[in-house]
């Protein structure tokens, strides 16, 4: 097991790339510490995969190195990197039983044939594939072909991380939630490094411990799933965690604070203060759904809005309501009752209404 370092990576698939929208991974530096649960989440083209293949040593990066405890492995073949890696689509010897594919990468290491019993049996186990142990693997449903692959992953005990890229995709979605699980009990059991790549918040934050959000190239924060709820650090981590995301409404400066046309936004005041220090014109306020509040009389703070949509998703329902030219996106309870069309009272909770310039979070001082 390893701690893994990443340090002023990046990594470009051209030749001679012109500028950072060329770069798969733009410069980033990034630890994955030992033993820890991760997952790396982000939508598609993110760079995600790029990144497990650097680790596992199938892609050189054009800059930057990979540091195992602290030892450059740049040069290192992925076989002398000991990294199991995990893909979307079984990858199994379908002429070999069940059993003769977990023990491969134990037989190829030399593990003594007792033990190669032991650990096969064990892993079986804990994917429940144990009564499959003597059958071909070319008659194994697709389901039961891809745990075969994960416990390919899983039955090495000297490797120095296990790389998940998307390993339920393949799995029926009754049996993905029970497997995801099995994953978390796995870790629990043997403390190994384990990065999971998925672009499903659900599945990243049923498995990790720290999800790493990944956007254009950069990790734009790595958190725990109430971080990245309650504090995203990026205007694109509001937008993609979260069901729906948090309302962002771009906004212009003004005399106490930010406003949108006639809407003045009462910011805290450190929020001003270090407004007040930059220079941009790219600011915008986030604030998620779950903690707008919506009354039927006006308060101090609040805004007149009207009632534009709601939908009812069974335990709860979202209402969109209209602030001006802008909609925003309220979560009420089940039993929340309103017209469409009438006028209510919005306020937003200044410690949860934050502030975004560039796109990055401004956050308080300490
Ligand atoms: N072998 C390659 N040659 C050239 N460009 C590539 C190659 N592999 C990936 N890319 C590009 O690099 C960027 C990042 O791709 P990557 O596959 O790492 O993203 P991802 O987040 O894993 O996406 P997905 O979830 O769709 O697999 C994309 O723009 C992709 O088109």
């Amino acid at each position: 097991m390893a701690e893994i370092h990443l340090k002023s990576l990046a990594h470009s698939y051209s030749k001679s790339p012109s500028g950072p929208e060329d770069y798969a991974i733009r410069q980033l530096d990034h630890v994955w510490h030992k033993g820890g649960a991760y997952a790396l989440l982000g939508p598609s083209g993110c760079g995600k995969s790029t990144m497990l293949n650097i680790i596992s040593g199938l892609v050189q990066p054009s800059e930057g190195e990979v540091l195992f405890d602290g030892k450059r492995v740049n040069a290192l073949s992925p076989r002398d990197r000991n990294i199991a890696q995990v893909f979307q689509f079984p990858v199994i010897y379908d002429s070999m039983t069940v059993y003769q594919n977990l023990a491969f990468p134990l037989k190829n290491n030399k593990v003594p044939s007792a033990r190669i019993k032991e650990r096969v049996q064990e892993i079986a186990e804990v994917l429940e594939i144990e009564d499959k142990l003597h059958k071909k693997a070319k008659n194994l449903t697709a389901d039961e072909k891809q745990k075969v692959s994960m416990g390919r992953g899983l039955v090495r005990e000297d490797v120095s991380a296990i790389l998940f890229d998307e390993p339920l995709t393949v799995i029926d979605p009754q049996l993905k939630w029970k497997l995801r699980r099995k994953l978390k009990q796995i870790h629990e059991q043997f403390d190994i490094t384990m990065v999971y790549v998925t672009h499903d918040q659900l599945e990243a934050s049923t498995f990790a411990d720290k999800i790493a959000v990944m956007y254009d190239g950069q990790i734009v924060q790595f958190g725990t799933p109430t971080e990245l709820f309650e504090q995203p650090n990026h205007t694109f981590v509001g937008y993609f965690i979260g069901s729906p995301g948090m309302n962002l409404i771009d906004v212009e400066r003004s005399a106490t604070g930010v406003r949108f046309g006639s809407t003045e936004i009462t910011l805290s005041p450190w929020q001003v203060e270090q407004l007040a220090r930059l220079n941009s014109t790219n600011i915008k306020i986030g604030i998620r759904p779950e903690f707008i509040r919506l009354e039927m009389k006006p308060l101090d703070d609040s805004y007149e809005v009207e009632v534009m949509d709601m939908e009812d998703l069974g335990t709860y329902k979202i209402v969109d309501v209209g602030l001006e030219a802008q909609t925003l996106k309220v979560r009420v309870d089940e039993d929340f009752q309103v017209a469409i069309g009438s006028r209510l009272h919005l306020s937003m909770p200044s410690q949860w209404t934050m502030l975004y310039v560039d796109e990055f979070l401004i956050q308080e001082q300490s």
